[in-house]
């Protein structure tokens, strides 16, 4: 048998943008000053003031070099440059039917809006590679994979969860206690290349490749790319873009924080555009880890925090409705991309309902 480990062709990015964009201002986390008590309660006040902020921060200094995180890419693009369109269907996911997120997302599979459909590819991996079988390209990487899954989950993930509990004053463990690696949780990783899209895909969706929306798990880890794309929405309702930090991670939390922290650690909306003139020829390869609670966690908050005894709880639903995280990313993930979205109440927002809840969608 030849066990050897097949080159991998290097992935060119993009350089990055030199038009002036407007970019919004997020504070860098230094995970390494986490390895001392002063240091994480520094960075626990850090995360809370971004987190009642814009909502999104960057986090250096977690861990893998430059050349580690090279190769993460080099080996996401694999998904895409070297598995044939035949076999990626054979390995399709199938998040409506199942409302799990493992194998492909096809192009075209999203709605943006006026009958124009998505150009954008995902691979989704379930931090336990071997739970599903891979294209064959992948093959010979699950072992990098896996210790990819395991970096993020212990390194980064378990680190951030600590100060989002310290920002709320429980104790440190509470969120990690969650989010075991071993637990039935659909945590994954997912790489996405975008693809440039005609003129008239770009006027009919008035530039947009990913509406508006809040992630549904805990937090998402994004691993900073030079195509400028991703936009926040900033509390004073202008859409801000993401600044690309070489090795750095772009951190923000979805839904299932919001739950647990009874809203104080509010979802912020995030969308994808076209890239400005000067990367409008180039692919957009990204890199994440999703982090969603263990599927049995009952999505209440932590009422006992002495800082929600002081600021007050904002619950989207009664204790006794709330989804548990099962349910909610289950209802999530069927949804995202397929289901008929009404009006929204705001101008610019659509709504779809998810276990009786609100959930709006941003053009
Ligand atoms: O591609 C990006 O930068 C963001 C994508 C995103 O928001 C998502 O997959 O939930
Ligand atoms: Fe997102």
């Amino acid at each position: 048998m030849n066990t050897s480990i097949p080159e991998v062709p290097r992935y060119i990015p993009a350089p990055p943008t030199r038009e002036p964009l407007e970019f919004a201002d997020l504070v860098v986390i230094d995970l390494q000053q986490c390895a001392t008590q002063e240091g994480r309660d520094k960075l626990a006040r850090q995360v809370r003031d971004a987190m009642s902020s814009v909502g999104f921060f960057y986090v250096v200094n977690h861990g893998y070099t430059q050349a580690q995180t090279d190769r993460i890419f080099d080996l996401a693009d694999i998904a895409f440059t070297n598995v044939d369109s035949e076999e990626k269907k054979l390995y399709a996911g199938r998040m409506k039917e199942t409302g799990s997120h493992q194998g492909y997302k096809l192009r075209n599979y999203w709605h943006i809006d006026s009958g124009v459909h998505d150009q954008v590819e995902a691979y989704n991996i379930n931090r336990d590679v071997r739970m599903k079988q891979h294209p064959v390209a992948l093959r010979p990487f699950l072992g990098e994979l896996e210790a990819f899954g395991r970096h993020n989950h212990f390194n980064v993930l378990h680190p951030l969860l600590r100060l989002l509990a310290l920002g709320l004053e429980l104790p440190e463990e509470t969120f990690v206690n969650l989010h075991g690696y071993n637990s039935i949780s659909e945590t994954f990783i997912r790489f996405m290349k975008y693809y440039p899209r005609s003129e008239e895909e770009e006027t009919k969706t008035r530039n947009v490749w990913m509406k508006g929306h809040t992630d549904f798990g805990s937090v998402t880890l994004l691993y900073s790319q030079p195509v400028s794309a991703l936009q926040i929405l900033s509390p004073d309702g202008k859409w801000r873009w993401i600044r690309h930090i070489d090795n750095a991670l772009v951190i923000n939390t979805g839904d299932a924080m919001e739950f647990l922290s009874g809203g104080f650690y509010k979802p912020t909306i995030h969308r994808v555009v076209q890239p400005p003139k000067d990367q409008s020829n180039w692919t957009r390869l990204s890199v994440f880890y999703f982090s969603l609670p263990d599927d049995n966690t009952k999505l209440v908050p932590f009422a006992d925090s002495p800082v929600l005894r002081k600021y007050g709880i904002q619950r989207r639903c009664e204790d006794v409705d709330a989804p548990t995280m099962e349910e909610w990313r289950k209802g999530r993930t069927s949804a995202f991309g397929q289901s008929v979205l009404r009006q929204g109440n705001e101008t610019g927002t659509q709504e779809e309902v998810i276990q009786g809840l609100v959930v709006k969608h941003y053009n």
